[in-house]
């Protein structure tokens, strides 16, 4: 199994790869991650140092091996994703790791401690892409990712739907009367609500489903439980006590795929566009700012406000008031004129703006 990246193991101090600056990430990775990974990065590393010397005039062999980029080599792998690593908050049997999957079928994906290391990865060239669940059909928005989408710099490339089915899992010689105790994700334990619940038992949060899964199997539990996926009683040997116990059959959560740099917008299939802004405090401004939307005729998809950390109180005419971040999404690519009309009309009067991201719609659910 791949080692868990955590905090340590990223050092802000190494940037895109360069030949010189590879060396050094080299060195973070080598004493982090499996030899295994580390080969692979260093062949990828190598690949991009050798890519940024094309062109270069020099007389030694290496240079001279060297072949031109061809258009596979910028979007070739991307597609099917193999040879991209993807960064997840979770060990092996997350949901989250499903949703790399799912968005890049044959990628190699990289656990990581928390969603904040996810990020870091990616930031730090030790991964090309991070998937995040931004909302669920049930639990609602998961606000923590809002806070760090804007916190960090990297683009929404992409969104993956996810259909969300969790198991209570235990040990094999467990019965469901047996448990006092259920771990797991705070999104899946309020999924499951309903059931957890009835069972009367003591609900505990943890970093993630699979995670709940592994500890229990790794501490050999008899009082505990997990709610996790099918996937993770089979990874760690468990028990499926039960099947489908969220609240609702339909439970879907929607997760975001983020990239060191934007992907360009298209017009040849549905796009949505992310955006986060503010606005001065007063009568009709959030009204104004939706209508830039309506008038053009553009859908619009989510809407979640979130306090501006750093400034959470205004100071209105001796009133103090809650400064807001309005994040946005809505069903128009940023190649469409419309949206960007709708874009530039909200710039005249928006304190601050954003785009996080113009990316394909998920209209596929798995
Ligand atoms: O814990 C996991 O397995 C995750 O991938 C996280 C997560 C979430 O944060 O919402 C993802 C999907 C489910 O909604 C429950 C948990």
């Amino acid at each position: 199994m791949a080692t868990k990246l955590h905090g340590a193991s990223i050092s802000s101090s190494c940037h895109p790869p360069s030949p010189k600056s590879s060396s050094c990430k080299i060195k973070v990775i080598t004493t982090r991650v499996s030899i295994q990974r580390t080969n692979q990065s260093l062949r990828r590393i190598s690949k991009i140092s050798c890519c940024s010397e094309v062109g270069a005039a020099s007389t030694n062999s290496r240079s001279q091996n060297k072949r031109p980029l061809t258009t596979t080599d910028l979007t070739g792998s991307f597609k099917d994703g193999s040879g991209i690593r993807v960064a997840y908050q979770g060990v092996s049997g997350a949901y989250s790791e499903s949703a790399a999957e799912k968005a890049y079928p044959n990628c190699e994906t990289v656990p990581c401690e928390q969603f904040d290391i996810a990020f870091q990865a990616v930031e730090n060239w030790i991964a090309d892409r991070a998937v995040l669940p931004i909302e669920n059909s049930l639990g609602g928005s998961i606000h923590r990712n809002y806070d760090l989408l804007l916190r960090h710099r990297l683009h929404i490339v992409g969104e993956v739907q996810l259909s969300v089915r969790h198991c209570l899992l235990a040990n094999h010689d467990v019965k469901i009367e047996d448990l006092k105790r259920v771990l797991s994700h705070p999104q899946a334990l309020a999924q499951c609500e309903h059931t957890l619940t009835r069972l009367k038992v003591v609900r505990e949060a943890v970093d993630d489903t699979a995670g709940a899964a592994q500890f229990v199997a790794q501490h050999k539990l008899k009082d505990t439980g997990a709610v996790a996926s099918v996937g993770a009683a089979r990874i760690y040997d468990l028990n499926v006590l039960a099947q489908d116990i969220q609240d609702d059959s339909d439970n879907i959560t929607r997760f975001l795929m983020l990239a060191r740099d934007p992907i360009i917008p298209g017009t040849d299939r549905p796009f949505k566009t992310s955006i986060v802004f503010s606005l001065d405090e007063g009568p009709g401004m959030l009204y104004k700012a939706l209508a830039v939307f309506s008038m053009r005729d553009i859908n619009l998809t989510k809407m979640e406000s979130r306090p501006q950390r750093k400034r959470p109180l205004v100071n209105n005419d001796g009133l103090k008031h809650f400064d807001y971040l309005f994040y946005c999404d809505f069903e128009a690519s940023m190649a469409d004129y419309n949206a960007q009309n709708a874009l530039k009309h909200l710039k005249e009067f928006a304190t601050f703006l954003r785009v996080l991201g113009s990316y394909p719609m998920d209209i596929n659910l798995v």
